[in-house]
């Protein structure tokens, strides 16, 4: 055929292509949100270097559950609270909308190409065999170990408090939270040598030492804020720009940088690979000679054996799963509990309450001979179930999930938005390759769900009919975003759940909370996970320092 021809061809075929583009491209320009606060990094200053949803709750205020902001170079990005589109996004089109390239490879740097990283079908197959470790009777059987982590922290407590001389000391307790959930991760194991014991010179756990271990607590040490805390204007330019970079690229490039942040990210990788492969041999050798054990990881040890070939995970996987479940399943959890800390402190009235109740109920089960609490005690423990679901819905840790559209799609929402032109947009078409920020915080302050009150911390909402647990049913736990929702849910809820009330009930049954003079000065910084720093001091890591002292029994209790 004619050369001309042919070229005469694509330029037609060009031409049509590029008309049907001009007029069938969605836009987001007519969503309401805030002016560009610059052309290069649009309003991402705003966004990554404020405290933790600082930005989600403005936007939210001034232009309801759907946000058009920009990203750099002028492109529109959308940050969604809305419960309809979040229950599209994630439950009903979860594997349309995958995580943005740049995320998943910090995944990948972190916990290796396991199920935080995978996608699809894949990512299907990960889940298949992680699953039976996270059931509610694996979960259920944990929360002796939680009670003893908890209890070692607390008598390290009460011995340090018994010798001041003030009868209260101001503790650090993000910190301390942090070394006795990772033991609990630890213990979970039974692990001969899984501790953060010496690493940290705290005695909480009575397994033998082992060095890789220790060097992974070491690494897990503060790292979200050292990697993603306060972002200067250039991290925050190479946040905005790294969608722009080739996935291979971009994965050959953190494999190579000599960035400080990216190094303290990659070097945590390394430790805890070696921990993962430790931990892997020894479950499997255990198997091997019939000595099973219902720890998380003999689980998915055990699952990964029983699966059939097509299925099973490699031993890469393996590895990488192992990492995901050290690294995702303490610092949320430690974070967690002690932003609620934080908020009983404020509130003394809440924290006698709750203790009211905890001394209570720790009368009943010693009259009745037991020593400790068991689930059923807690599902009988209406306000201290109260309390718990307030900090998970107040204090949402994971505050962010970010993902992209894969092809044109409509999102249908919760309630209609007013276009800036006036239109009344009833249900919102997004183009290809929109990144969408999924503000789990905002969805969590919704005050159509939670009550006008949404950003005061008030556990009344639980007993009273305001908090509509059953209105939408997105989130896996009473209707909250903060172990999201869908096909990518938290696997760990359930463990989480047991494990904050283990801590609740054996630290605040213990300890009064008091704020320090440092207290108004926490900042909730944002480092994918929302952890305390200090004002001023935010070079010192993460702090929360809060005035602990004995809770005085008047001998009625028990
Ligand atoms: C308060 C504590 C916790 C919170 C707030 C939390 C929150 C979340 C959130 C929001 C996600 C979704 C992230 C995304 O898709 O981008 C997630 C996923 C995950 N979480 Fe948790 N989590 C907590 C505790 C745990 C624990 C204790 C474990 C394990 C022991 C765990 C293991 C996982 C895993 C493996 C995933 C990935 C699931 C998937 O991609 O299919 N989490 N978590």
């Amino acid at each position: 055929m004619n050369p001309v021809l042919i070229a005469a061809g694509f330029v037609a075929l060009a031409i049509v292509y590029g008309v049907y583009r001009r007029y069938t491209h969605i836009s987001l320009a007519d969503v309401p949100g805030p002016e560009s606060a610059s052309f290069i990094t649009g309003n991402l200053k705003e966004l990554y270097q404020g405290q933790a949803a600082e930005a989600d709750f403005k936007w939210q205020a001034q232009y309801g559950n759907v946000v058009r902001f920009k990203g750099s170079f002028g492109t529109d990005q959308l940050m969604i609270s809305d419960p309809a589109a979040l229950q599209y996004i994630f439950a009903n089109k979860g594997y349309r909308f995958p995580k943005p390239p740049e995320r998943r490879i910090l995944t990948k740097m972190v916990n290796g190409k396991g199920i935080t990283w995978a996608e699809g079908d894949d990512h299907k197959r990960h889940r298949g065999v992680m699953l039976p470790g996270f059931g509610a009777a694996e979960s259920r059987a944990f929360l002796s170990i939680f009670q003893n982590c908890a209890e070692s922290m607390s008598n390290e407590w009460t011995e340090i408090i018994s010798n001041s001389k003030e009868g209260s000391v101001v503790f650090n307790v993000s910190v301390w939270l942090s070394r006795a959930t990772l033991d609990a991760i630890g213990e979970g194991t039974y692990y001969s040598g899984y501790t953060s014991t010496s690493a940290f010179d705290v005695r909480f756990s009575t397994t033998d030492n082992n060095e890789s271990a220790q060097a992974l607590a070491r690494s897990y040490n503060n790292i979200m804020n050292d990697v993603f805390g306060s972002p200067s204007d250039g991290q925050v330019f190479s946040l905005g720009i790294s969608k722009y970079i080739p996935y291979r690229i971009l994965e050959y490039l953190t494999d190579m940088v000599k960035n400080p942040r990216i190094v303290r990210m990659r070097e945590a990788g390394k430790t805890a690979k070696s921990v993962a492969r430790q931990l892997v041999k020894e479950k499997a050798e255990m198997l091997l000679r019939g000595d099973g054990s219902r720890d998380i990881f003999s689980l998915l040890v055990k699952a990964n054996m029983d699966t059939d070939a097509k299925a099973k995970l490699t031993e890469e996987e393996l590895h990488a799963q192992i990492r995901t479940i050290l690294f995702a399943g303490h610092e949320t959890t430690a974070n967690t509990v002690s932003w609620g800390l934080l908020e009983l402190a404020k509130q003394p009235k809440i924290q006698s309450r709750l203790r009211e109740e905890i001394w209570e109920t720790e009368a009943a089960v010693h009259a009745r001979g037991d020593v400790g609490f068991t689930i059923a005690d807690f599902d009988a423990m209406p306000y201290t179930t109260a309390v718990m679901k307030e900090v998970l819905r107040f204090c949402c840790v994971v505050y962010h999930v970010q993902r992209y559209a894969s092809k044109d799609d409509v999102l249908p929402l919760s309630q209609p938005i007013t276009a800036r032109s006036g239109n009344i947009i009833r249900e919102l078409p997004v183009p290809k390759g929109t990144r969408i920020i999924a503000s789990l915080a905002a969805y969590n302050r919704d005050k159509e769900l939670w009550g006008e009150d949404a950003h005061e911390f008030n556990p009344e909402r639980w007993l009273n009919g305001t908090a509509k647990e059953k209105v939408t049913s997105i989130g896996v736990y009473s209707n909250l975003m903060t172990f999201l929702g869908g096909v990518r849910s938290c696997i760990g809820w359930r463990f989480a759940v047991i494990e904050i009330q283990a801590f609740l009930t054996e630290i605040v049954g213990r300890f009064e909370f008091a704020t320090s003079d440092k207290t108004e000065l926490v900042r909730r910084e944002a480092c994918l996970v929302m952890v305390p720093v200090v004002e001023g001091e935010v070079e010192n890591g993460v702090q929360l320092p809060l005035r602990v002292s004995l809770a005085p029994r008047t001998g009625k209790e028990c």
